[in-house]
Formats: structure tokens, sequence, C-alpha cells
């Protein structure tokens, strides 16, 4: 039987991507996804969920599925019966900060229970590589910046989520401590944001969008001066909830918009006080006008500005599904 790599959350955003890569560098393993798709989409009449059937058009493979809810303990063995698992990588988690305020049991339960489910299983069938999808969350308020991955973990954790994603953290320490065999490299993302470069899957997740790129990406674009800003107002709403950035501005700009255009749009950014600023490279001198912008918003005190590239403007203008 050909060795596996389990991919737990695969039909999700980082999940897919990370099953598409494998698959693009032509791994030796079988791919084998768990889902039980609380965030994934899938067809009626489809096998698969849409973003894994993408990812086999994209890379010729083909992807063996269970939809399984990782704390079902159960039918999480069984998969493992069924394949020679060697390594883990476990996405599957609910990851919204501020719906974990609202919702910590079940953040508890998937995030850590499901966790510790999965943990159990692979002990049983004697898998003990694991990749463990954490967060910056565990972080907590930062000490010191930049943040470097000696930084402490776990105070003044805000969230459930962050909590969670810290729970099992302490808990693959202690499976590393009670067993050598286990070997754990714990990912902790800020903010993932991009997609495929075939742009056929990206970050599309079920419902609202409780984050902010996929949330831009699920309101339509505007490209006129006045309705950007409407754009822009709706999604600051979603960034005084969720989110703990400084400026927020969308810059579009035509490549034959002058660079005095382009100054006062980036400008008008600023002064409806945004806390991120995106800039799309359209124009030969938007570089030159949003690094002016982006030093005068530094010499403001401003903590994040983000520029997209390439993969990020083609998230916010793909609708995938
Ligand atoms: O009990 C559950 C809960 C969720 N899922 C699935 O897990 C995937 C999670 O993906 P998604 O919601 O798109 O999240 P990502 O953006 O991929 O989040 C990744 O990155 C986060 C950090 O940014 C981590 O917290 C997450 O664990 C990790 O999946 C989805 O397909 C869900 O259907 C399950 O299979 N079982």
């Amino acid at each position: 039987m050909k060795s596996a790599i389990l991919v737990t959350g695969g039909a999700g955003y980082v999940g897919s991507h990370t099953v598409a890569a494998l698959l693009e560098e032509d791994t030796p393993y079988e791919v084998v996804v768990v889902d039980n798709l609380a965030n994934a989409h899938k067809l009626p009449g489809q096998n698969k969920p849409e973003p894994l059937l993408r990812v086999e058009e994209i890379t010729k493979k083909k992807i063996k599925f269970y939809e399984v809810d990782i704390r079902d303990e159960n039918a999480l063995s069984e998969v493992f019966d069924k394949h020679k698992i060697e390594c883990v990588i476990h996405f599957a988690a609910l990851k919204a900060v501020g719906e974990s305020v609202q919702k910590p049991l079940e953040y508890y339960q998937t995030n850590i229970t499901g966790t510790c489910v999965l943990f159990e299983v692979m002990r049983q069938h004697g898998v003990f590589k694991l990749i463990y999808s954490s967060s910056c969350t565990v972080y907590g308020d930062p000490v010191h910046l930049p943040l470097p991955e000696t930084h402490p973990t776990g105070s003044a954790l805000a969230s459930p989520y962050g909590k969670s994603k810290y729970y099992c953290e302490e808990i693959m320490k202690d499976l590393c401590t009670s067993e050598p065999r286990w070997r754990v490299i714990s990912l902790r993302y800020f903010n993932p944001v991009g997609a495929h470069p075939s742009g056929r899957i990206g970050e599309d997740p079920a419902g609202r969008p409780n984050n902010l790129m996929p949330y831009i990406a699920q309101v339509r674009m505007f490209y006129t001066d006045n309705t950007l800003i409407l754009l822009l107002e709706d999604a600051m709403g979603m960034a005084e909830v969720d989110f703990d950035i400084d400026l927020l501005g969308l810059a579009v700009a035509p490549k034959d918009w002058s660079l005095y255009s382009i100054f006062l749009l980036l400008l008008r950014l600023v002064f409806i006080g945004s806390p991120l600023l995106f800039l799309r490279g359209l124009h030969p001198q938007l570089k030159i006008a949003s690094e002016v912008v982006i030093s005068y918003l530094r010499l403001q005190g401003a903590r994040s500005v983000t520029k997209c590239g390439d993969s990020n403007w083609r998230t916010l203008e793909g609708r995938h599904l």
C-alpha cells in the first residue's frame, strides 16, 4: 500500500492550497483529506468538495476524500485503517476570532477536543509526524516587536480561538515530552491571503466571511472613485469588529490616471482614517506614489500597512465558486 499524508480540513482555504502544492510537487505520497465541510462547499451530486475537484483539475491527480468530523473517533480511525498514513497536516478547525468570543464551546470542542481525538487516533495507529496549523494569536499582546518565534506565548490571549490554538500547542509539547517518536511542527500564520496562480481556488468560506480578505473578495469590486469609498466603509465596519489594523484603503489606479490623481486617491484613503492600504500596481507610477504615502503613514504611527502582491489581487478579484 502506498504511504499517505492525511490533510485534515483539506477542503478549506489553506488546506486546499496545501493539497495542490503537494500534488504539484509530485509527492510520492497518496494525499488523503478529511473534512466535515463546516466551512467548505460540496455541491449536490458531487463526491468531493468543489475546491478538491478543482485541485484535481489543476494537478490532474486524484485525492482521496472522506467527509469525516475529527471529533468522530471511529470514523477517523477507519480512515487510518484504510490508508498507510505516515504524516498528518492538521488544518481542521474553526478560525474566526470574533465568532469564537460568541461561541467558545464550539471552538473548544472543535479545536481542542477534535485535535485531541485526532492525536489519540494517530497514536493508536503509530503515526507520530504532525504539522499543526496554529496562529499568530498564540503570541497574545506582543511584549516586543517584531515577533520572533521565541517570543513568549499564551499571555493576554483575547479570544477562545487564540486560546484553543495555544492550548493545542501546549498539548503537543506534552506529547513530545511523553513520547520521543512525536515529531511536531507548528505553523503560526499571521494573515494568510492570496490564491492559486490558476485562479481556480482561493479563499471561499461558506456563509458570510469572517475575515477581512475574503469579505472584500466577496463584495463587488468597484472601479470608480465614489463607489470605491462605499466598499471601503463597508469593509471598515468589519474591521472594527474583527481586526486590529490601523489603515484601510483600497487603491485601484487605472493606467491612464495621472500621478496627481493617484496621490489624491491615496490621500483620501488616508484622511478617511482607513486601517489598511491595498495597492494595485496597474499604474506604472503607483509604486512611487504608494511608497511616498506609506512613508507618510508610518511617520503618522501606522503599525500595519499592507501592499498586495498579484496573488492577493487574484483573491480580491475572483469569486472562486
Ligand atoms: O470541525 C471541523 C471544522 C472545520 N473543518 C474544516 O476545516 C477547514 C478549515 O479551513 P478554513 O475554514 O478555510 O480555514 P483556513 O483559512 O484554511 O485556516 C487555516 O489557518 C488558520 C490560521 O490562520 C488555522 O486556524 C486553521 O486551522 C487552518 O485551517 C474547512 O474546510 C472546514 O470545513 C473540519 O473539517 N472540521
